[in-house]
């Protein structure tokens, strides 16, 4: 595989030249562990190889939160290490799109799916999944990372066209940008489709709720020989973990995955301002109500009122737009808890994270009975 293959452009160049000179080489994050990366490293552009890395202090510290960290998808410039020595991540590379959510559970931290993605595919169907509601919140993420959103309506099989068509159609209105598509990962329908965006170069993720069919669409994308669970990668030729861990795949047609075959519906990281953007149509309405504080809810001269009875504004859409506020205090409250949290936490996290070469140093120094005091 070549370093074009793997995504490098212009701009990542540009940014890359004072390295060089250093005498470090390209390489992009494939998969992290608690103690270190892999990555495909550019020693020779025209034949990336994989290695094991490590993050220097200087990256570590650079970081202001994790999500600054160098994640699955980055491009950063590595110093080759000898024999028995570890290569070392030296510097990020600005990246040209970040596909983040909130952590799982009660935290507001954010977590970072993927570095520089191309297109982030939701899998719905238009059964159960069906939710115009959520699908507002990943267009709202999708378009705040930079990646282009495409949504599979899937297994399109159990369905009627009519009905399908009627889904795709509610999602197509709420996000002119996005790519709308019908699919079945059973029969193999609007498959054509999904490559169709895996040009060389080009990463994609697929998120979407348990069960809709992202394992069953990605398995037909590696091919038949080559799934979730066996041991060789055919494009790089190297062995691979089975593992729960994000991974950056490259596809044996062209293009590459980030996935998880153990990605649980996404939980939306979120901000006020992304909150308050997804709204703004139905606020610009609320400005032609006749009185200013208008409640949007019984008062006389209410457009919004106006604009779902006309059939213009969903009614659900209203009642998400009437809780904003709501929505937005629990927000903040998260996001005062999660301070406090941090603050406790990044006094002991250096026990906990030993990505980077200092921590490391120590670690192995303690495991070896040396202590430092
Ligand atoms: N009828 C029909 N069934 C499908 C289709 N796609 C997937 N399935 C079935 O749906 C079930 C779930 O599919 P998965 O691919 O495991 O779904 P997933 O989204 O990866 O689920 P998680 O791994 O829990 O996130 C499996 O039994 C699939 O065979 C489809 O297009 N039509
Ligand atoms: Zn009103």
């Amino acid at each position: 595989m070549t370093l074009d293959e793997l995504g490098w452009d212009e701009n990542f160049a540009a940014a890359f030249a004072p390295y060089r000179a250093k005498g470090w080489f390209p390489a992009r994050l494939i998969r992290e562990t608690t103690i270190n990366y892999s990555a495909f490293v550019a020693e020779d552009p025209e034949d990336v190889e994989e290695i094991d890395c490590v993050l220097s202090g200087k990256v570590w510290h650079d970081a202001e939160s994790d999500a600054d960290l160098p994640a699955v998808g980055d491009w950063v410039a590595v110093e080759l290490g000898g024999e028995n020595e570890d290569h070392v991540i030296r510097a990020h590379l600005p990246r040209r799109s970040c596909f983040s959510r909130k952590m799982p559970g009660k935290s507001v931290e954010e977590q970072v799916i993927g570095a520089n993605v191309d297109v982030v595919a939701v899998v719905t169907d238009s059964g159960a999944d069906h939710n115009p509601r959520r699908m507002e919140r990943y267009f709202a993420l999708i378009g705040r990372s930079g990646a282009k959103a495409v949504v599979l309506v899937n297994k399109s099989d159990l369905c009627p066209a009519e009905h399908n068509e009627a889904c795709a159609a509610e999602l197509r209105a709420l996000a002119p940008d996005a790519d709308i598509h019908i699919t079945s990962a059973l029969t193999g329908q609007g498959l054509e489709v999904l490559q169709s965006y895996l040009k060389d170069g080009i990463t994609m993720c697929v998120v979407g709720s348990s069960g809709v069919g992202k394992s069953t669409l990605v398995n037909q994308l590696y091919g038949e020989e080559w799934q979730w669970t066996s041991e060789v990668n055919e494009v790089t030729g190297k062995g691979r973990h089975t593992t729960t861990s994000r991974e950056l795949v490259p596809l044996p047609e062209g293009g590459m995955l980030i996935d998880n075959p153990g990605m649980r519906e996404i939980q939306m990281w979120t901000d006020e301002k992304t909150l308050r953007d997804s709204f703004a149509d139905v606020e610009a309405m609320g400005h032609e109500c006749r009185f200013a504080d208008c409640k949007h809810g019984n008062d006389k001269g209410c457009a919004i009122r106006a604009a779902v009875e006309a059939g213009t504004l969903d009614l659900h859409r209203l009642e998400s737009f009437l809780n904003l506020e709501d929505e937005i205090e629990k927000l903040r409250r998260q996001i005062k808890k999660r301070q406090m949290t941090v603050e406790r936490w990044a006094k002991r996290s250096h026990r906990v994270k030993a990505r980077n070469l200092e921590d490391r140093i120590q670690l192995e120094k303690d495991e070896r009975g040396e202590w430092e005091r």
